[in-house]
């Protein structure tokens, strides 16, 4: 393994950044300059938590964690900026696994649009890493989870079910249906819908992480409202439904309550103003909690780190 230094420079040499970014890597802070109000978000990826190495390549780990961030500021409805990348890993882990990460961290950063500048590194008992994430507004209003009103429709652009299904035949030491394992690996961010659901007029919104439920009953208890979800209105995946059949598990399950799926859902003040491209799948009641056709749902809502 290089010495420090020499791995900052390793993975800092050939950085190239957005317009918005005044100063990059090199001194003790970057320096943005934004339009509007300021964006910013922060998360983690612990190994053996988040991913595995046994499942998970380098550089996916790496997409991984600009993703999940990223995710975060289109939520709010902004322009996604910069994302700083801490990581933290064993002495003898494989410096190719370090560059591997990187590489994957500079695909996304590609991807969503997002500049890398600055980050840290240090040595740790387990692979461990932090994200964060900044983004401008540039003139919008954010949009919060306490927006909704009741009467108002719930909408979703992105994958729901296809992670927790691939987390799911990972878990059972399988590696197929591979477009559901790939995206648990990888989610693949609905990037720029953010602004679209903003500027749509998207009332509220946030990302599904821990759980399309779980996450609903968030916006749920800020807005003070209910929502119910209207299963027949929710696709099942063909890669949810072999995974279903093969364990035994209800497919709604996986969709609505999976986690991981960095799918954005937003609530609109009716159907005709739900963008292209959003589904609608339920409506904002005043039950004042989450409900499935009305019912409460039976079983875990989504994730949590602490049960
Ligand atoms: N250790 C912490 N200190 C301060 N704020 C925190 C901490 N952990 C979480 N939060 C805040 O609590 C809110 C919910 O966190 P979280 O459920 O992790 O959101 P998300 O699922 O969007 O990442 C966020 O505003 C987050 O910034
Ligand atoms: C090895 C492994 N076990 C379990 C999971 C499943 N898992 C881990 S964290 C999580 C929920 C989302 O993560 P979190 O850190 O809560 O993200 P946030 O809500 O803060 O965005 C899920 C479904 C996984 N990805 N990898
Ligand atoms: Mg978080
Ligand atoms: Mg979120
Ligand atoms: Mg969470």
């Amino acid at each position: 393994m290089a010495g420090e230094f020499e791995l900052i420079e390793s993975i800092t040499s050939d950085l190239t950044v957005g317009d918005d970014v005044m100063l990059s890597v090199g001194d003790d802070a970057a320096v943005l300059r934004f339009s509007g109000d300021t964006v910013v978000t922060t998360d983690m990826l612990i190994e053996n938590v988040h991913f595995k190495r046994q499942w998970s390549s380098a550089s996916a780990v790496g997409r991984k964690a600009v993703a999940v961030n990223v995710s975060d500021v289109e939520a709010m409805g902004a322009r996604p900026s910069a994302v700083v990348v801490a990581l933290a890993f064993p002495k003898d882990l494989d410096q190719a696994w370090v560059a591997e990460f990187e590489d994957g961290v500079k695909e996304e950063c590609a991807t969503a649009g997002v500049s890398l500048v600055g980050g840290d590194l240090s040595s740790a008992s387990v692979i461990s890493i932090c994200v964060t994430a900044i983004g401008d507004l540039e003139g919008r209003p954010p949009v919060t989870r306490f927006g909704a009103k009741v009467g108002e429709v719930v909408a979703v652009t992105g994958r729901l079910g296809w992670s927790a299904a691939g987390l799911t035949v990972l878990q059972r030491g399988f590696g197929s249906p591979k477009d559901m394992v790939a995206e648990h690996l990888t989610p693949s961010v609905p990037y720029g819908q953010g602004i679209v659901a903003n500027d749509g007029g998207a009332t509220a919104m946030l990302d599904v992480s821990d759980g399309l439920l779980a996450d609903l009953g968030h916006l749920a208890e800020r807005s003070r409202v209910g929502i119910d979800v209207d299963p027949s209105s929710v696709e099942i995946p063909d890669g949810v439904a072999r995974v279903s059949a093969a364990t035994g598990r209800d497919p709604l399950g996986f969709v609505l309550a999976g986690g991981e799926d960095h799918a954005l859902v937003a609530t609109f003040r009716n159907e005709a103003v739900v963008p292209k491209g959003w589904r609608v799948i339920g409506r904002v009641t005043d039950s004042g909690s989450v409900t499935v056709d009305g019912e409460p749902w039976e079983g875990s809502a989504g994730w949590d780190h602490f049960a």
